[in-house]
């Protein structure tokens, strides 16, 4: 009897998911996370010595709290796509595990303490950056972009482009041509990010009418646009160098990345592999958080020739 209890008790303690769980899930924290290094490199790269404290932790925390919100978001529009598609069926709304009542009064939240310590803490220029890019995420590309042209993600990238910015106004309170430089680059990686993703996933993509590249213009035709964006974005990482932000560090670490990048969306294109395509979505993210590492790196460790 005694076994039975206590096997009883264990059973259900296995299974059982903490609420919170699923909160944090919503926020997609592996996406904000790799933002908010963008955001960091931004505030490093915008004044020669320390970035100051309150700017800092109030910055990273507000920017933070308004991505997670507008990935909540887009977690409760996208419910019912998200219940039929193999990759997204078991998050915390279609598997039923939060409501949508619970999920939008946790986004409302998470969007307010985020504007009003941005607003009240850093600025307001960084707190309405901020919530242009939530708007441009939840609402532009979310509810109606996605649904309505392939370019979904060229123009919708924009919003997920702006951390490195939006880290820049936190501690200068002014918009710079450098830092526009850093958005040009996430701008420019994303399409060969989410279009290598998007290959490997074509049939879900398919199956819920949301007319992403390969569903609309076939696989080959994609990966030819992966390919070419990939050389856009080894040119576009050369700017940093030819505007004098970055040096020589930043030069070497950059081309390594580049030829990287490029060889594998070559191999894509041109190498009948069917795990190519998830090998790149991978290294895209390997990618831009190296490439950002390496400008931070380059702007306290300058290496002259
Ligand atoms: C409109 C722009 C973007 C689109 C459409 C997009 C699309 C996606 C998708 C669909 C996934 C999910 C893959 C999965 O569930 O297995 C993903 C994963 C990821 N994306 Fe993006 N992305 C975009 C922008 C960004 C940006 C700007 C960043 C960072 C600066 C980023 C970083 C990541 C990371 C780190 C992951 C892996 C998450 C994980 O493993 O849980 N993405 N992206
Ligand atoms: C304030 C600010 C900087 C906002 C940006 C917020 C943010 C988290 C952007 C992430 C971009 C992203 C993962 C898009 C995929 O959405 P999807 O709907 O195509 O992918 P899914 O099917 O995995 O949900």
């Amino acid at each position: 009897m005694a076994k039975t209890l206590q096997s009883s008790a264990v059973a259900p303690s296995m299974t059982f998911s903490l609420p919170w769980r699923d909160y944090l899930e919503m926020t997609k924290p592996k996406v904000v996370a790799l933002m908010l290094l963008t955001v960091v490199v931004g505030m490093c790269l915008a004044v020669p010595g320390a970035v100051p404290l309150d700017k800092l932790v109030f910055g990273l925390v507000g920017i933070g709290a308004m991505s997670g919100a507008a990935a909540a978001f887009n977690h409760v529009i996208d419910r019912r796509i998200d219940a039929i598609m193999a990759r997204t069926h078991k998050r915390p709304l279609p598997e039923g595990k939060v409501t949508v009542g619970k999920a939008v009064v946790f986004a409302c939240l998470l969007t307010g303490a985020g504007f009003i310590m941005l607003y009240a803490l850093v600025n307001p220029l960084t707190a309405w950056l901020t919530a242009a890019s939530l708007v441009g995420y939840a609402v532009i590309y979310t509810s109606y972009l996605k649904r309505a042209t392939p370019q979904n993600i060229v123009i919708g990238g924009l919003a997920g482009a702006m951390p490195p910015l939006l880290g820049w106004t936190a501690v200068t309170n002014e918009w710079h041509g450098h830092a526009w430089l850093l958005v040009m680059i996430i701008f420019v990686w994303t399409p060969p990010h989410f279009w290598a993703l998007a290959i490997h996933r074509r049939d879900d993509y398919a199956k819920v009418g949301v007319p992403m590249l390969p569903v609309t213009h076939g696989i080959s035709f994609t990966k030819t646009a992966v390919f070419l964006y990939s050389l856009l974005l080894g040119v576009v990482c050369l700017l940093p160098v030819l505007v004098g932000m970055s040096g020589n560090l930043y030069l070497v670490g950059s081309s390594v990345l580049s030829g990287m990048f490029i060889y594998k969306a070559w191999q894509l294109k041109y190498q009948d592999n069917p795990k190519h395509a998830f090998g790149l979505f991978k290294f895209s993210i390997v990618h831009l958080m190296a490439l950002f590492i390496v400008l931070l790196s380059d702007h306290y460790l300058p290496i002259s020739v």
